[in-house]
């Protein structure tokens, strides 16, 4: 999408940005406290110069030039005091943040008086396409997260001299001012600030996401006190988990040996840990290990891994250990994400939060906490963190765990479910496409009540025919009574939740049966208002045999999977809304598989109805071999009409459906694609 510069402030979704104003970029001096990229940007440093020219150059203008960072961000105009973006949202600034190397950042607050931060980058820093498709890229990545020890990104816009990235706001500064207060900080406090690190990179690196810049400064404290990653400025996403970058970025005192080797060794996700290990340090001892007055010492030491625990700053022997194995020159040889917190240091004391006075002076009584409360706080504090520990076995505790928290891009990564608006249609593994419920299971439960054969209505076929012979009949003005059949509301899918890797897809139709379709193509469907529920297990894609029990008295293998049902049951009436009203229930219809993409969810019944729901919230349900069409709009007005009028109007009676007929070729081409 190109976006035009011109007030009010624009949404910025696109891939491009405005042109910036006239002012020419100045050319940045070197500095121990910025990024390595950050030269880069405004020096046309290419990516994967060789490292002794980056040094030289760099040294260079560390000689020649001795402006502060302040220069650059400096350009960065004071946004006006109140801001109207394109979407009609005001926002009132407030006080000034503070500033890096290329932003600054103001205090934003919308009418309802909740407070963002705004980051602000100068329009006359990004003039150039490389540097605007960096911040782009920074600002896809970063909107693309949503994790509780990620900054919260919130929305993007622009006007005609800067860029505002809208950011969860993070009143009580980071860790590096933490650190300046405090000089150094206790053990059990580290171990917290740790896991929380730890479950956010966790985080990143599942999404082959690389942060690239960890360090104190861009590690935020919430207003609660959590901790929060920012500045996805140097992020990078890998393409395959296997890839490399070869960029050389970072800053300083952070950056890993193997950056430094530029072209000749490339890196990866092990340059997190490695920051881990530095941050970790730092926090303990003070200062960072590898500090020195010149980068270029910086360097050197980081190359042999010159670095002492002082005698003057005692640590625990369980934290060199760990730091040793962070600080490991070969990058395979530091510990994974997710074995760090096996190490014998995380068994030490461990508090269950962190107060404001914490940010003054060492918290009272963190050193006597219990074995038995700290293995408590720990495990709490991973679980907050989005870390799963394996003791959690209890099936319907670990969807408790998962769906509760405050999470969902993380737990159901690929969900489109209604009620959930921020992460859909982002991205679809080719894994999920296409499911078809094939049934590896074979057992049966112990019926008290009747096993009979549901059998699938085929309409594939039938479907697709219809579809494209009432094109071509749409403007007939002989239309038969088949093709003017009568239009009773299908049964839909009004609620849904995906929960594929693990257990599922669980869904509510709008007669209020509930069922799951099991990973492993069985169906466990609940029958509302009665106390049955149906086992459905598939019989070579012909039909299901299908088990009838008691809801009061399951036989008890079928147990675990009705608590299941139950809790997501439970979940979908909570959290989210419903897409139609409810209808009563005529036949047994349940979810015979689904089909995801990046513009639908597409749902095909047992009856042999098709629902698309798509991308902009519209929904339409093809029924009776597509001789019938309904329409669902956002608002939840359902409409049901001949198929054959909607093609001949262009569009359904009642409703203005933004591309009706193209959505109906998608249809049709999405149907044919299943024979
Ligand atoms: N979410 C936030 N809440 C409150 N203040 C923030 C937030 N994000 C950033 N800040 C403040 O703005 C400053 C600049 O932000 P940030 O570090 O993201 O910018 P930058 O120019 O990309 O930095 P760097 O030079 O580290 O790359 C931070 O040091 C901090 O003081």
């Amino acid at each position: 999408m190109n976006l035009r510069s011109s007030q009010p402030l624009q949404p910025l979704e696109g891939d491009h940005l405005n042109r910036a104003s006239n002012v020419t970029p100045i050319k940045a001096s070197r500095r121990k406290d910025l990024p390595l990229d950050y030269y880069n940007y405004y020096n046309s440093q290419r990516p994967g110069d060789n490292h002794a020219q980056v040094q030289q150059q760099q040294h260079h203008q560390q000689e020649k030039v001795k402006k502060k960072k302040e220069k650059l961000s400096a350009l960065c105009k004071t946004p006006p005091s109140v801001v109207r973006t394109r979407k009609g949202i005001d926002y009132r600034r407030g006080m000034f943040l503070g500033e890096g190397g290329f932003a600054r950042c103001f205090q934003m607050k919308d009418a309802q008086g909740k407070i963002y931060a705004a980051k602000t980058v100068a329009k006359a820093l990004i003039k150039n396409e490389k540097t605007k498709t960096k911040l782009l890229l920074e600002i896809k990545i970063h909107k693309s997260l949503k994790h509780p020890n990620i900054v919260n990104f919130v929305d993007c816009f622009e006007d005609d001299v800067n860029v505002y990235i809208l950011l969860e706001i993070c009143p009580n500064q980071s860790l590096m001012e933490l650190l300046k207060t405090r000089k150094r900080l206790t053990e059990p406090e580290v171990r917290l600030f740790m896991v929380q690190i730890i479950g956010a990179i966790k985080y990143l690196h599942s999404r082959r996401v690389i942060h690239r810049d960890l360090k104190l400064g861009n590690i935020f404290f919430d207003p609660d006190m959590r901790l929060k990653i920012g500045d996805f400025g140097l992020a990078t996403v890998l393409t395959s988990a296997e890839s490399r970058r070869y960029t050389i970025c970072g800053t300083p005192n952070y950056i890993a040996p193997e950056v430094l080797g530029g072209k000749q060794t490339g890196h990866s996700f092990e340059v997190d840990i490695w920051a881990i290990g530095i941050m970790m340090y730092a926090l303990l001892v003070g200062k960072p290990p590898f500090q020195a007055k010149d980068v270029n010492v910086i360097y050197e030491r980081i190359k042999c891994i010159e670095f002492l625990f002082p005698s003057d700053k005692p640590i625990s022997e369980s934290a060199r250990v760990l730091i040793t194995d962070l600080l490991s020159l070969d990058p395979t040889k530091r510990p994974s994400i997710n074995s760090i917190l096996d190490y014998a240091w995380f068994k030490g004391p461990f508090p269950s939060k962190t107060n404001e006075e914490a940010l003054t002076g060492t918290p009272s009584g963190v050193n006597n906490i219990s074995n038995t409360q700290s293995a408590h706080n720990f495990a709490s504090a991973k679980n907050q963190a989005g870390i799963y520990t394996p003791k959690l076995k209890n099936p319907v505790e670990i969807l408790k765990t998962d769906l509760e928290s405050d999470q969902p891009r993380t737990v159901l990564p690929q969900s489109l479910s209604p009620g959930d608006t921020r992460a859909k249609y982002q991205e679809v593994p080719a894994s999920l496409i296409n499911q078809d419920g094939r049934s590896t299971r074979k057992f049966y439960f112990n019926s008290k009540f009747a096993k009979s054969i549901i059998k699938l209505e085929k309409s594939l076929s039938d479907t697709v025919h219809n579809l494209r012979s009432l094109r071509s009949r749409a403007h007939d003005s002989e239309l038969t009574a088949r093709e003017l059949p009568s239009c009773e509301h299908p049964t839909l899918i009004s609620k849904w939740v995906d929960y594929s890797n693990k257990y599922g897809f669980s869904y509510q139709l709008n007669n209020d049966d509930i069922g799951v379709l099991f990973n492993d193509g069985t169906t466990i469907l609940k029958l509302h208002n009665s106390d049955r529920f149906l086992e459905l297990i598939p019989q070579d894609g012909e039909g299901w045999s299908c088990i009838e029990n008691s809801v009061s008295h399951p036989p008890s293998q079928a147990r675990r999977l009705l608590e299941i049902v139950d809790f997501f049951a439970k979940y979908m009436n909570s959290n989210l809304s419903k897409v139609s009203e409810n209808e009563e229930r005529k036949d047994i219809v349940f979810l015979r598989r689904y089909t995801r993409t990046s513009d639908y969810i597409m749902f095909e019944m047992t009856n042999g109805t098709f629902q698309f729901n798509f991308k902009d919230h519209h929904k339409f349900c093809v029924s009776k071999n597509g001789l019938v069409m309904t329409h669902v709009s956002p608002e939840r007005a359902i409409q049901t009409h001949p198929t054959v009028l909607l093609l001949e109007q262009g569009n359904f009676l009642t409703a203005d459906v933004p591309n009706c007929l193209e959505k109906i070729a998608i249809i049709e081409a999405a149907i044919r694609a299943k024979i």
